[in-house]
């Protein structure tokens, strides 16, 4: 099995188009026709699903483009399954590590979004269609998929949900549907209908891409600049007159467009032991204004946009300026791919009028994201580690919040659970 990404050095993103939405299967068909061989899905797919399926992969056309469709074929004996049984399945499922942790943090995601659309608790959903034997394939397949390419990060395109209305388990739901509302608001991903002349598109995203797409993607936007080495077109079971249904998937480097002397004072990160990404020192810019006439009140707008268009970090600093004006300096730290849309996002919602900016050597700790089970829920924890030991090992504040608030418990007690759990499990 080789991997379509092997041999690169550096850095690897991949982009995911989504201009006619996502979808389980168009993610697994994307995934395949880039390169992934179809055993590493098969192989995560039968160690998952409690009863045989089949997937299989086929080349199609799609409004005249060529697609690969995956298909997952498999007799259901049950119509509904809980959060509950789902995540015991993958719990005992004999799956890679970060295969299981992003498996079950997708299910985590409709599990919440099911709950929050239903006025009910994460723990007393029942999953309709998105417990099916497919949807689980789906799940599993695409985790395995993207594990299986190492990309450092993904990025996608605003999604492109669909309108009108679409019959389901639930009855009649208007597209977006409930549960793909939900998960896109919570991951902060954007959105719109996709109507090409405003005939409805019918639904273009489903939950479970939804859901798979807020699991993996942390930056949304467009291309960003970058060296594509493989790319892939997954096809989705309909095919659509007038609109090709399906994701795209580009894998490649990122292009680094700064001056070279900073690119000569900062390795890339070279992929350590095939997983782990070190802790190389990575090159960042600093985009920086001072000003001194916008509305107060707009300000964490501000900040909200640009950690959306992509910024590591945004901050502001009190200073007086010339003439004894009080006054903010806005700081940016941000990838040199994303600068060139940060400052779109400070002309366009500042009243700024130009920017400086230099580049910065950042010395990133090695961390990886894990899930730790409390008794009432799941809660990521970032681990960080130096010299090869743990020193730092932090909860999702955001998840904390989250479960605090399902179950009614003070924030601080989930907070100093989920910590003392993390503590154990990384053994310090
Ligand atoms: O299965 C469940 S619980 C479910 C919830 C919702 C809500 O929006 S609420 C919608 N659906 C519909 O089921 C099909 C299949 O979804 P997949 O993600 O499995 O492809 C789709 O039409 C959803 O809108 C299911
Ligand atoms: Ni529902």
């Amino acid at each position: 099995m080789i991997n379509p990404l092997r041999g690169w050095r550096g850095r690897r993103i991949a982009w995911l188009d989504c201009g006619s939405g996502a979808s389980g299967d168009m993610l697994l068909g994307a995934l395949v026709s880039a390169g992934v061989p179809l055993e590493v899905l098969t192989e995560a797919v039968d160690a998952a699903a409690p009863e045989g399926v089949e997937v299989t992969a086929a080349l199609v056309t799609r409004n005249g483009l060529a697609a690969t469709l995956v298909s997952v074929e498999g007799t259901d004996s049950t119509h509904e399954r809980t959060w509950r049984e789902i995540r015991a399945l993958l719990e005992a499922a004999e799956l890679d590590d970060r295969v299981r942790e992003r498996a079950l943090e997708t299910f985590r995601r409709l599990a919440e979004a099911e709950a929050r659309v239903h006025a009910t608790s994460p723990d007393e959903v029942h999953f309709h269609e998105v417990g099916a034997l497919d949807a689980i394939a789906d799940v599993v397949g695409v985790c395995a998929g993207l594990a299986y390419l190492e990309v450092d990060e993904i990025y996608a395109s605003p999604v492109a949900v669909g309108s009108g209305y679409v019959r389901t388990a639930h009855g009649r739901l208007p597209v977006p549907v409930p549960a793909v509302v939900e998960l896109l608001a919570a991951a902060g991903a954007p959105s719109y209908a996709g109507e090409s002349d405003g005939t409805p598109a019918g639904e273009l995203c489903t939950p479970t891409g939804a859901a798979l797409l807020a699991t993996h993607v942390t930056r949304w936007g467009a291309q960003p600049l970058m060296r594509v080495r493989a790319h892939g077109v997954g096809a989705g079971t309909r095919d659509t007159p007038g609109r090709a249904n399906v994701v795209r998937l580009l894998l490649g480097e990122p292009v680094n467009d700064v001056p070279s002397s900073r690119r000569d004072a900062s390795p890339s990160n070279e992929v350590a032991g095939g997983r782990e990404r070190s802790p190389a020192t990575t090159s960042q810019v600093v985009v920086e204004t001072n000003v001194d006439d916008l509305d107060p009140r707009i300000w964490p707008a501000v900040l909200h946009r640009l950690l959306a268009a992509g910024a590591a970090d945004a901050w502001l600093t009190p200073i007086l300026m010339k003439k004894g004006r009080p006054a903010h300096t806005l700081a940016v730290l941000v990838d040199p791919d994303l600068v060139d849309e940060v400052c779109r996002v400070i002309f366009t919602e500042t009243s700024a009028i130009g920017v400086r900016s230099y580049p910065v050597v950042k010395q990133p700790l090695e961390r990886v994201t894990r899930t730790v089970a409390l008794p009432d829920g799941l809660v990521r924890v970032k681990v960080a580690s130096y010299d090869g030991k743990v020193v730092n090992v932090q909860p999702e504040y955001d998840d904390v919040v989250a479960l605090a608030e399902r179950t009614g418990r003070p924030v601080k007690d989930v907070l100093t659970e989920a910590h003392a759990r993390a503590r154990d499990d990384a053994e310090i």
